[in-house]
């Protein structure tokens, strides 16, 4: 069968033709999976083909060669550009429109606005009063102001209750009085701090009466709306240079006894009067909802990251040809070795998998926030904690390892930035440690993980989440042949049995005589190893949940390819807790072992159009090797050729150091 695949263009590379023209789906109908709806889907290709009329929008010089000055300057520019033309191009205040045109105009390296959509606008959304949005978040809307996240410290990021930066309440004044009493109190990290915004949420411990009440979010101004200088009492400034994400000014702050009035303490769910009492929130941890928001959106943002990184990989190994299988009068497509599809394949499908994820975590969080704000219901606050921490921390976790896997999988050109890849995968592991570092964030999962185990033990099932409900199910004897469920049921074993197990450890420090804290730093490695299967079990029902309600027979059909792979390699992957717990035999892994082959020669027809379905443009992509025309070769000549070192013959290096050097040789 062969699809009108709007990706087809006969001045292509014919053997991408050649892939697109096999595909057995349409592209614009998996987009529309991807996405989570068709308008959705259709107002990306909209929004691309409008960005794509604008010629100052066009890249012209590859961001590879350019110095961290100019890739800010070159961002800024971007910014004012589409400021221009922000109305044009989306619906305003769609925040998923605004970030597609983010990604898709100033590539991975960061900007002055990441931020301010992400966390400076959301948390005013969700932290400030009528009132003080009134006040404030029109203006950040409209980009009148530029707000970041201020919250890390230098001498503590994880954990939040030994912040140090203070706001101190003077009723007298009725104002906060913010102070950085040491250096490791300087604020340290925040995107978009350094040299760009103007305004910050500050995380900083209130005090009142010369009691401590722990964090909470101010809005500070921080440079003269006019001259953008630093105001009186702050030191501001950018932290250097960074592994990748060059293009946004992470900060750091400090405060000399700077005051701002008792208005700018976000005061949704929590208040201090005039005289200084304290009205207390709802919910202690109401005032951390900003990082459960970027939490939730981790799986489909790190989702997409490894999509790019794919879609390059893929895009390649149908060009690169090397090698020979029956037929020697032509080197085969390096896509069609075994080796390189296990290599891309179960990373396609974790891609898969984690924004089916993420599309489910955005929307649970909308509804958290909703029922919080109008109802003043917080009850949801803890399952989607603790699904958010693990979730992030597996996702951020495999996105590194799949991205790392597709630059290998493109050879040598892989390691060029010419492909981008480097960049991509500097970027998404900073999602290891941002938003909470991966290890602290199981081991909260694992405090959730914990509690349910010991409802158990007590005997109160029916106390559990539906999320934790399988630690009740009972061991059974399963016939993987059946499908799906079957992997379900032996995956939900295997985390039940890691779940207890830890658990029993901690119990048995404890009962030996440790401190809960103590007995928990000793069982933490099998608390995290519980938390990540217990992660990995509901990506996987997910994945199944999505798959099932798909109505296109076709995309479906593709899909339950894709599916079956990951169900396969997830559960060859964690085979070693089935084998020692005898929940599985060495017979099941071997039929495991080749359905998981069986699936790579099934997907590979449709990979490049598996990957062709985001519909990622070349200007977002901005990688020679993934180029959607696969015309690789020529381009990567051009692009060697304007190498800044490539603009003269001979180096002034040369000429200073090495011709005297050679010439004093011969003496
Ligand atoms: C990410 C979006 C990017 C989108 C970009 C899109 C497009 C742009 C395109 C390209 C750009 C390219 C790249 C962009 C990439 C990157 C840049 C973008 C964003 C970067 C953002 C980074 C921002 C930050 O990092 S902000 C700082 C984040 N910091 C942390 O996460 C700190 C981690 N620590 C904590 O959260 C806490 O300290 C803690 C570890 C949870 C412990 O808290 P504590 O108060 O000590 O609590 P305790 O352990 O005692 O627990 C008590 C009790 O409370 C429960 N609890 C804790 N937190 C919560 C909560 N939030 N909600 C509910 N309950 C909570 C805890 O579990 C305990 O419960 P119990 O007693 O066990 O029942
Ligand atoms: C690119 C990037 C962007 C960022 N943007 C922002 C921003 O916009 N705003 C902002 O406020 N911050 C930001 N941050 C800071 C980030 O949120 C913190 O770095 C992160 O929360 C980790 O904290 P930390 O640096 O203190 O790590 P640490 O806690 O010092 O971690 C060091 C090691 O200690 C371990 N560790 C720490 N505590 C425990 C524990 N309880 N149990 C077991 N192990 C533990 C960790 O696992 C890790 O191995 C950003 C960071 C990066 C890299």
């Amino acid at each position: 069968m062969s699809f009108l695949n709007k990706e087809i263009c006969d001045g292509d590379n014919p053997d991408l033709t050649e892939e697109r023209r096999t595909a057995t789906f349409d592209t614009d109908r998996m987009a529309q999976v991807i996405y989570g709806s068709e308008k959705f889907a259709a107002r990306r290709r909209q929004i691309t083909k409008s960005i794509s009329r604008i010629p100052a929008l066009q890249d012209t010089k590859p961001l590879a060669f350019m110095t961290r000055e100019e890739k800010i300057t070159e961002a800024c520019r971007e910014l004012d550009v589409l400021s221009d033309h922000w109305e044009q191009l989306i619906y305003v205040n769609d925040e998923e429109e605004a970030l597609h045109l983010h990604r898709e105009v100033i590539g991975m390296e960061g900007h002055p606005f990441a931020l301010h959509e992400t966390m400076f606008i959301p948390t005013l959304v969700s932290q400030a009063s009528d009132e003080q949005q009134e006040k404030w978040l029109g203006r950040a809307r409209k980009r009148e102001i530029i707000g970041c996240y201020a919250q890390t410290e230098l001498g503590h990021g994880s954990n939040l209750r030994k912040l140090e930066t203070t706001a101190t309440y003077s009723p007298s004044t009725q104002e906060f009085i913010l102070h950085t009493p040491t250096i490791t109190a300087l604020k340290w990290w925040p995107g978009a701090l350094g040299k760009s915004s103007n305004y910050a949420i500050v995380m900083a411990d209130l005090v009142i009466k010369n009691k401590s009440y722990g964090p909470h979010p101010f809005i500070v101004q921080l440079r003269d709306e006019k001259t953008h200088q630093p105001l009186p009492g702050i030191t501001v400034g950018d932290i250097g240079p960074k592994m990748a994400f060059n293009g946004a000014d992470n900060g750091f702050l400090g405060f000399d006894h700077f005051r701002i009035p008792r208005g700018n303490l976000l005061m949704r769910h929590n208040r201090v009067e005039p005289d200084g009492s304290y009205l207390k929130p709802p919910h202690a941890k109401i005032g951390y909802s900003s990082m459960v928001k970027v939490r939730s959106r981790m799986a489909m943002d790190q989702g997409l990251f490894m999509a790019q990184a794919l879609v390059i990989a893929v895009r390649y190994s149908a060009v690169r040809r090397q090698g020979f299988l029956e037929d020697k009068s032509q080197e085969v497509k390096v896509l069609d070795y075994q080796t390189q599809q296990h290599r891309l394949f179960p990373s396609i499908a974790r891609v898969y998998a984690f924004i089916f994820c993420g599309l489910e975590t955005i929307q649970l969080y909308e509804k958290l926030i909703l029922d919080v704000n109008k109802n003043g219901d917080t009850s949801g606050m803890a399952d989607l904690h603790s699904l958010t921490s693990g979730l992030k921390s597996v996702v951020t976790h495999f996105t590194g390892q799949g991205i790392e896997q597709a630059r290998m999988a493109c050879g040598g050109h892989g390691y060029s930035m010419a492909s981008y890849i480097s960049e991509i995968y500097g970027v998404a592991v900073a999602g290891c440690t941002y938003e909470g570092e991966n290890m602290v964030m199981l081991l909260q999962c694992a405090r959730a993980l914990v509690k349910a185990v010991e409802l158990v033990e007590e005997g109160h099932p029916e106390k559990l989440s539906p999320m934790m409900a399988y630690l009740t199910k009972p061991s059974v004897t399963v016939d993987l042949t059946v499908g799906p469920e079957a992997y379900v049921k032996i995956f939900q074993l295997i985390a039940k049995k890691q779940a207890f197990k830890a658990t029993e450890q901690l119990h048995k420090f404890m009962v030996a005589g440790d401190s809960r804290d103590v007995a928990w730093n000793k069982s933490a490695v099998e608390l995290t190893k519980a938390s990540r299967l217990h992660t990995r079990l509901y990506i996987l029902k997910t994945f199944i949940r999505r798959v099932e309600s798909i109505t296109d027979i076709s995309v479906k059909a593709a899909l339950t390819d894709l599916l079956n792979l990951h169900l396969n390699y997830e559960l060859l992957d964690v085979a070693s807790y089935a084998l020692a717990d005898g929940i599985m035999s060495s017979t099941q892994m071997d039929f495991i072992k080749n359905q998981l082959y069986s699936s790579l020669e099934k997907i590979r027809p449709n990979a490049v159009s598996l990957m062709d379905s985001f519909q990622f443009s070349d200007l977002q992509l901005r990688s020679v090797l993934g180029r959607r025309d696969g015309h690789v070769y020529q381009n990567l000549f051009e692009w060697a050729k304007s190498s800044p070192l490539n603009q003269s013959e001979v180096l002034p290096s040369v000429t200073q150091y090495l011709k005297p050097m050679m010439e004093k040789s011969k003496l």
